[in-house]
């Protein structure tokens, strides 16, 4: 597999120019930061040797005072110029890595969004949600810190080296004696990490699919005092995070002690080895402290080849992660072709579906809509009523037949002339953090207050909106006013009223109501679905009793269709549930 590192390369060219300028000040930078121990070679020559200085025959200045002098400015203008370099390389690389970090998560929330249904429902959120977050944030962090440093220690090695050959090839060897061992001490160090690094990132993602799972389910587990229980399986599952990350830090920390007992060993030889010389008269006094020095500065910057190796494998296995998530791709994808003016009749061909690679759940079914009625689908819990929804919306394509839309496959279709003509309440209500105007205005945001009160009295909803503190700027959602499921509901199918679709899907769309406000939605849905199909799943027959066309499900088969008064009047699968459901009435309990 291409590297990681490469493959962002050739993936996001916008940043290629930035990236080479911040090289370029990372590598001005350096320079101007190995230049202070020169000068203090330098500087040693001068007061050693005099007018035979390096500084004496460079500048022809015989004078050892004014020899310092110059020294002292050239060692000003450098600082000014390191300090200056530093801040523009930090300025580069920092903003590099918030801009990258921004559109990253862009572009992987963006694609997220063009992901099947069936891709969502099989995945934890809390996976997702770890990396368009923390693996985004992981690669920020090594950009905004660990590349430069990277770069600056492997330039550090170059330039330290060049001094070291141009003074003494004997030094230079002693001196760069540990690096092949700290080399294959990382080397090591970094085969080890990585794994150790993916069984941590791992963890992390169950972590919090398991809390975020669990906070959506609140009420569940205080109803089942499972509460005990919960922080169990979070505490595993925190505990085997812990573990992971021990384990990780076991290898990394033992990796700076091995490198300090390499460079006490060219330390310690450049310093012996080097005096030695000095006192013979085979290397300079200036040469000498400037190398003694250099072994520091060679040496010394490698204890944080650990850190910044930690850092590049997290961010390489952040970035494996994020870019495995963007090239996941979508079974289901947009047609190209657009329908001018949406009539609303839908056909379904010997239709076939499932999830995943499970069974069938519908069948074979064939149904015919015509444009501008008032379709049921009913049927026991399980026989693929809310699936074969979902193929009206394209949240999944049917495994073999068509489903069509006006004659025209949906697979064929732009989302807006499939998606943006149908209006669709879903079995669970989802209200968006933001007033009760704007969840109604949600498919159509330039709508006037006027239209989101109207749908609202035609989903039965305006007089509970106005009933709440502030009406229709009472914020809902998270932070908002909680709101009962047939209040839900019912901004729900304000919500999609207000689209003015030609296609009403609605999911068990008063499910939750009563049977009075219920009855008060059937009469204004008789308003709203004129001019446009409407297409209902309802376990309650009183709700679909009026269709034009119910269509009974059982096990994925259509096994009845007609009209309520067809099907009450012949023996077979609706005439028994409308028996059990009166009879159910009559006694007074539904
Ligand atoms: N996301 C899913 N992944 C796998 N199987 C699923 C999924 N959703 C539904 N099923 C299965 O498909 C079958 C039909 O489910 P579906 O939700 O379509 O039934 P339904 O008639 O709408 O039921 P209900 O009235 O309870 O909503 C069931 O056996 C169910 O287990």
């Amino acid at each position: 597999m291409t590297h990681p590192l490469a493959q962002l390369w050739t993936r996001y060219r916008q940043y290629r120019a930035r990236v080479v300028l911040a090289f370029l000040l990372s590598t001005v930078r350096k320079v101007m930061d190995v230049m202070p121990e020169l000068l203090i070679g330098a500087a040693i020559d001068v007061v050693v040797r005099g007018s035979d200085s390096f500084v004496a025959d460079l500048l022809g200045v015989a004078d050892r005072r004014e020899q310092l002098v110059w020294l002292a400015v050239v060692n000003a203008v450098v600082w000014v110029l390191e300090s200056l370099f530093d801040y523009l390389a930090a300025l580069t690389w920092r903003n590099l890595a918030q801009q990258v970090e921004h559109d990253l998560r862009l572009e992987a929330y963006g694609h997220v969004q063009g992901l099947d249904m069936a891709w969502h429902e099989s995945r934890p959120t809390g996976g997702t949600l770890a990396v368009v977050n923390d693996d985004v944030n992981q690669l920020e962090r090594f950009l905004d810190a660990g590349v430069d440093k990277l770069w600056t220690l492997a330039l550090n090695i170059v330039l330290v080296g060049a001094v070291f050959a141009a003074s003494s090839w004997t030094l230079t060897l002693l001196a760069f004696l540990p690096i092949p061992v700290i080399v294959a001490g990382s080397l090591w160090f970094q085969r080890h990490l990585v794994p150790r690094y993916a069984v941590v990132r791992a963890a992390v993602s169950r972590i919090s699919g398991l809390v975020s799972a669990n906070l959506g389910g609140m009420a569940t587990i205080k109803s089942f005092t499972a509460e005990d229980r919960e922080l169990s399986r979070v505490r595993e599952v925190s505990e085997a995070y812990r573990l992971a990350n021990a384990d990780a830090i076991r290898a990394s920390a033992a990796f700076v002690p091995l490198i300090r007992m390499a460079i006490l060993v060219g330390f310690t030889t450049t310093l012996l080895m080097g005096g030695w010389m000095a006192l013979d008269g085979t290397l300079e006094v200036g040469l000498y402290s400037v190398l003694v020095f250099m072994t520091q500065r060679l040496l010394w910057p490698l204890t944080s080849v650990g850190e910044v190796l930690d850092l590049y494998q997290r961010a390489m296995a952040s970035v494996r992660r994020i870019l495995a998530l963007l090239d996941e791709e979508p079974l289901t994808v947009e047609g190209d072709r657009t329908l001018p003016r949406v009539r609303g009749q839908l056909e379904l061909v010997d239709v076939r579906a499932g999830y995943a690679d499970g069974p069938d759940v519908l069948h074979g079914v064939s149904m015919e809509v015509p444009a501008g009625q008032v379709h049921a689908v009913v049927g026991a819990t399980g026989a693929g009523k809310s699936t074969l929804l979902r193929l009206l919306l394209r949240f999944a394509d049917p495994r073999s037949g068509q489903v069509l839309l006006d004659g025209t496959d949906l697979r064929e279709l732009t989302w807006e002339s499939l998606r943006g003509r149908i209006g669709y309440v879903a079995q669970d209500v989802f209200l968006f953090e933001g007033t009760i105007a704007d969840n109604i205005a949600y498919g159509r945001p330039e709508a006037s207050r006027e239209e989101v009160r109207r749908a609202a009295e035609q989903a039965a909803a305006h007089e509970f909106v106005t009933g709440t503190p502030l009406g229709y700027d009472t914020l809902v959602g998270e932070r908002g006013v909680t709101l009962s499921g047939g209040q839900r509901q019912r901004l729900a199918l304000a919500r999609a009223i207000l689209r003015d679709p030609a296609v009403l899907v609605l999911d068990e769309a008063t499910s939750a109501v009563d049977n009075e406000t219920e009855a008060a939605i059937q009469r204004s849905l008789a308003e709203v679905s004129q001019g446009r199909t409407t297409i209902m799943v309802a376990h309650r027959l009183s709700t679909v009793r009026h269709a034009d066309r119910i269509w009974v499900l059982e096990a994925g088969r259509v096994v009845e269709a007609g009209t309520h008064d067809e099907l009450v009047s012949r023996p077979g699968p609706y005439a028994d549930l409308w028996a059990v459901q009166t009879g159910v009435l009559a006694d007074g309990v539904g």
